[in-house]
């Protein structure tokens, strides 16, 4: 029998739990795999309450007690007894994040969970309890044992699928942060995974210019041709159905979208805004280059929406399914 995906609570203030919750009451509807939350029962119950939303949850205490209690109730690994302070995160809360991350994460890696779904944090909050990395991509890469570099952040939704080189960092760091060998190594782990977890055999990889109109010939910047283009070129070297670099502004638009499989974006807001204008709502960040499956919904923790009902769980059911689907293609491989 497939081991059940785990899905870390998140910040408890934030929607997480209520999403988690939500997602369980469609599951059936959905065609959801087995999960369980990494969290707090007490947090989970409270939120789905809170939500309006009837939710029997059963405690476990190991991933193979899942599939006896799924059907009948939402099961959750309990790991602290905190009360539901939606909207009020404080260092508690926060503690357990961290700590339902890592347990996730090494249930994911022993095998006995098949694929790791992270709620949502916020990564100032969690700085303040110890947490030192910019994201939870990078926290995750670390317990696999790969390095930063080669874990690659890839936003996908059903319209577009995009791939920041450069992620969470000052705009005015990211020329320097720039190489051409981030670039081709990134994109060369994006089409690698594209092969693997996603059934695309030759990926089309676009590759946005850094600069407007991709630099129009250096008059607007010297990274387009100095460091986007050697990319590419090595990459189609290589083998990779990589192209570009393209003007930014025009590779997002309907027919442009239909003539690549994945966006390789240079920096955090170019590759993001368009595909969460586009897809938002069933938004997945999935991180690509892992020897475990690793996705999460597209938004953050929406503090002001936490307890209101007013959250879509459309990310977090899309999330979960993109890592059944990935963990299953895994599987058979
Ligand atoms: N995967 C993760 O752990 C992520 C965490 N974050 C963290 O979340 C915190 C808040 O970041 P923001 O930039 O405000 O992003 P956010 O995604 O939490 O909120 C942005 C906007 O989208 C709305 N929104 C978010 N989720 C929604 C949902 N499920 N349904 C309907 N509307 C929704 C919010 O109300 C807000 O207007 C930050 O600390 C950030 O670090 C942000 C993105 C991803
Ligand atoms: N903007 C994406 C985001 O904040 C998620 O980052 P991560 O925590 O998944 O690394």
């Amino acid at each position: 029998m497939t081991a059940p995906l785990a899905i870390s609570i998140g910040d408890p203030a934030g929607v997480g739990p209520e999403l988690a919750a939500a997602a369980w009451a469609l599951s059936d509807a959905e065609g959801l795999p087995p999960f369980f939350v990494v969290g707090s029962a007490r947090v989970v119950e409270e939120a789905a309450r809170r939500r309006g939303i009837t939710v029997p949850v059963c405690t476990i205490k190991a991933p193979d007690e899942v599939a006896d209690c799924f059907a009948g109730a939402l099961p959750v690994l309990d790991l602290a007894d905190l009360p539901y302070t939606p909207g009020e995160p404080d260092d508690a809360g926060a503690s357990l994040a961290l700590n339902a991350l890592a347990a996730a994460t090494g249930l994911v890696r022993s095998g006995a969970a098949s694929a790791l779904v992270t709620g949502p944090i916020a990564k100032s909050r969690l700085a303040r309890v110890g947490f030192d990395h910019p994201g939870q991509t990078e926290f995750v890469a670390e317990a696999c044992g790969v390095t930063a570099e080669n874990a690659v952040m890839m936003l996908a939704g059903p319209s577009l699928k995009v791939v920041p080189i450069t992620v969470h960092v000052a705009l005015r760091l990211v020329p320097d942060m720039l190489t051409t060998e981030l670039i081709r190594n990134r994109t060369a782990i994006t089409a690698a995974a594209l092969a693997r977890d996603y059934g695309i055999a030759r990926p089309r990889l676009a590759v946005a210019g850094l600069n407007p109109h991709a630099g129009e010939d250096g008059r607007m910047g010297s990274e387009d041709a100095d460091i986007v283009a050697p990319a590419v070129a090595m990459l189609r070297a290589a083998g990779i159905d990589a192209f570009g670099p393209l003007p930014p502004d025009t590779m997002f638009h309907d027919e442009a979208r239909a003539g690549y499989d994945a966006a390789i974006c240079m920096y955090h807001d170019q590759a993001l805004i368009p595909m969460k204008a586009l897809d938002f709502d069933e938004g997945v960040n999935v991180t690509l280059g892992l020897p475990i499956i690793r996705t999460s919904p597209d938004h953050g923790t929406a503090f002001s929406l936490a307890g209101t009902g007013k959250a879509r769980v459309g990310p977090t059911i899309a999330a979960l399914r993109m890592a059944g689907e990935c963990a299953a293609r895994r599987a058979l491989a």
